[in-house]
């Protein structure tokens, strides 16, 4: 397992651009060669700045979003037009902007099924859609360390037969959620977990520790096959 690399930049948005740019790089590379990548995007108040960002910088690149196919690493489980889904939110944010039209959403409570049912279901969707594995997984953490909904101390930290969990007292509302869990998550060539803020410096910390728990602090849990990397802040990175 390969140790985390760790960007540090001045503040949210010079880490937001540079993780727009390097995604694009990325997609643009593995295109350039052939593929069609696979990505997970995340919820959450820095994720939202970074797809700000793939918007207004994507059309200066090569990047084919028509050959791109979306996913995200987890979502609330609320209607689909909830404001609370990250799925629309990202929608509105850049993947209209830039036409991506492979863009599989993790199933809305309106969907008919329970949580659980839900995600077990959309595990077919996967499978009939996915490649071998992620290009990248784009993560933000909680201050509790959380990644995806992966939550301290929670069961579906423990799930390895299982490509997608249902969470169902997430301590960070909405309280369902559907996760990816860690063996799909890191099914993938690379792993960017993306940080902003003094709020979760200790989280950060904890997760670069050298000792620690899976359990304590979930973030411990995401590797890429190639890499895993932490885009920081100066203020997350405060507690390095
Ligand atoms: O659905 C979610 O809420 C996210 O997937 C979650 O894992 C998020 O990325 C972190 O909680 C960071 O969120 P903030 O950047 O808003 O702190």
């Amino acid at each position: 397992m390969s140790t985390p690399l760790v960007e540090v930049h001045a503040d949210a948005a010079a880490l937001a651009t540079t993780v727009a740019g390097e995604l694009l790089t990325r997609l643009a590379d593995a295109q350039a060669a052939g593929h069609v990548p696979q990505i997970a995007l995340t919820g959450g108040t820095i994720a939202e700045t970074v797809h700000r960002e793939l918007a207004r910088l994507s059309p200066g690149t090569e990047v084919d979003w028509t050959r791109v196919v979306v996913w995200w690493g987890d979502d609330r489980f609320v209607p689909a037009d909830d404001p609370d889904r990250n799925a629309g939110q990202a929608r509105r944010a850049f993947l209209d902007a830039v036409g991506a039209t492979q863009v599989h959403e993790l199933p809305s409570s309106d969907g008919g099924d329970d949580v659980d049912a839900a995600a077990l279901a959309f595990e077919e969707v996967v499978h009939e859609h996915g490649a071998g594995e992620f290009e990248v997984v784009m993560l933000g953490i909680g201050p509790d360390g959380h990644v995806a909904s992966l939550f301290p101390g929670h069961p579906q930290l423990e799930v390895v037969d299982r490509i997608l969990v249902g969470v169902t007292d997430s301590p960070k509302p909405p309280p369902q959620r559907i996760s990816f869990t860690f063996p799909a998550l890191n099914r993938s060539r690379s792993v960017w977990v993306i940080a902003s803020g003094e709020g979760k410096a200790e989280a950060v910390a904890a997760a670069l520790a050298d000792t620690g728990s899976v359990t304590d602090t979930p973030a411990r849990g995401v590797h890429g096959i190639a890499e895993t990397t932490y885009f920081l802040d100066r203020a997350a990175a405060s507690h390095l």
